[in-house]
């Protein structure tokens, strides 16, 4: 028995099967496993801190398998446009003004955020790693970051010396708070950094057991490019890099083509879904139950607050089992058990983080969903619910490695106010320095 406990008590836990169970769930805090679960486990005086989950489901922390934490700096900034005009006209001008200090301060929004819509879970590219894993570490998440690599437009040292920020981060950081930071190399994409500074970033990131995470085929105008020039498909290029492992997980991966899918499939590479941001962009709408049906591990992403222009993922959820029947031409493509799985287990798989599953021995990564709100009655199937109707909005309670983040709506590990304020006004400096 645990000497230190969290009793999540009186809800319906969400198992990996997809039933639905009256249970409590037993936490060890000290290891932040989930010990037991089961009717009726003990006392709220028995446990050491108790969470009061009546009429809601505990579920799995949710995984943003895909993210730019800092860059709800930007939200709203510049709307309305497809991924390379907004990138080039908008975007990166932006973010060649962000300081260290803007990168904190938009992280703890986006942080604030995620806690709030019941995710445990992301993974991050962008700068000023260190900032962005002191923010994880503070809210008490789990997160897998790193610097992303752009070397096109740049002379050959400042190009190495990203690829080399990319590697020296991944290093040091792997392990940070606690274990709940991991790292990856990340190169921005296959169009964006070229072919032998990939290559050397793939190979010296791979022989220390770092993944790769990178953008791929996320539009039509930066696939038609690469099969011009080479010849072959992008994952051909991608796995002849060697950024294919188990390992490495791919953002987006909206224009693949049959060979590619099967390609993913035997490497065992994952790739995250942004739905939104893919139609915001009008990047175009991802295979996904065909990526489903060859066996890739598919996760869900919300992608930057920029291009969403939130990051609950539970919009995710939802628009990736609308948006994969309209891609499939098939309703029951992309069925809701499917597309919570992506967002728990499958985040959690693709990132190789632990979490995604209500089971004893997991690590208690839990989001507590009221199901009383108007808009969720009445509850016929739980499942369809997570899927289809339930909003961020509908968490009470956030856990992640056995340590309550939010309690009935109170974001704890930071201070939401004044993480707003602070954000709020870093992103208008940050705008009026780069017009
Ligand atoms: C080099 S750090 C990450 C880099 O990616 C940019 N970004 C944000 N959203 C997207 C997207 O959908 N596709 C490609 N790149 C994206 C972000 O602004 C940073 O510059
Ligand atoms: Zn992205």
């Amino acid at each position: 028995m645990a000497s230190d406990t969290l009793l999540v008590s009186g809800g319906r836990a969400l198992r990996p099967d997809a039933t639905v169970v009256e249970a409590d769930v037993l936490v060890d805090r000290g290891d932040g496993r989930i010990v037991e679960i089961g009717p009726d486990l003990m006392t709220d005086r028995d446990a050491d801190e108790t969470l009061d989950a009546s009429g809601g489901i505990v579920m799995p922390g949710l995984v943003n398998a895909h993210t730019h934490a800092a860059m709800t700096l930007l939200r709203g900034y510049a709307d309305d446009k497809p991924l390379d005009a907004w990138l080039r006209e908008d975007i990166w001008p932006a973010e060649a003004e962000l300081t260290a200090e803007d990168v904190r301060a938009g992280t703890e929004l986006g942080l604030v955020e995620m806690i709030r819509s019941g995710t445990t879970t992301f993974a991050d590219m962008y700068f000023h790693v260190p900032e962005v894993v002191a923010a994880v570490d503070e809210a008490g998440m789990r997160a897998r970051v790193g610097h992303g690599v752009v070397t096109v437009g740049k002379d050959d040292e400042s190009a190495r010396a990203d690829v080399r920020e990319s590697l020296d981060v991944a290093r040091e950081y792997d392990g940070a708070a606690d274990g709940r930071v991991r790292t990856a190399v990340m190169p921005h994409s296959l169009t964006t950094v070229d072919e032998p500074l990939l290559r050397e970033a793939v190979a010296e990131a791979h022989e220390d057991g770092i993944p790769i995470h990178t953008h791929a085929n996320e539009t039509r105008d930066e696939v038609d490019p690469i099969v011009e020039e080479r010849s072959e498909r992008p994952l051909s290029y991608a796995d002849d890099v060697g950024l294919l492992s188990d390992a490495d997980f791919l953002a987006h991966g909206v224009h693949v083509d049959e060979s590619e899918i099967e390609l993913l499939a035997e490497r065992g590479t994952a790739v995250v879904h942004c739905p939104a941001s893919n139609m915001k962009l009008a990047s175009g709408i991802a295979p996904v139950q065909a990526l489903l049906d060859a066996g890739v591990t598919v996760a869900l992403g919300t992608d930057g607050a920029a291009s969403n222009n939130d990051l609950d993922l539970f919009d995710e959820l939802r628009d990736a089992a609308m948006l994969g029947k309209i891609g499939a031409d098939d309703a029951s493509a992309v069925p809701a058990e499917a597309a919570v799985t992506m967002a728990t287990e499958g985040g959690a798989a693709a990132l190789s983080l632990p979490g995604g599953r209500v089971e004893v021995g997991a690590a208690a990564d839990l989001a507590v969903v009221d199901f009383d709100a108007p808009h969720l009655a009445p509850a016929h199937d739980p499942v369809s619910h997570l899927a289809y109707a339930v909003r961020g909005s509908d968490v009470r309670h956030t856990v992640c490695d056995g340590r309550v983040l939010m309690r009935d709506r109170e974001v704890l590990t930071l201070d939401e106010r004044e993480v707003v304020e602070t954000a709020r006004q870093r992103a208008v400096d940050l705008v009026a320095r780069a017009e």
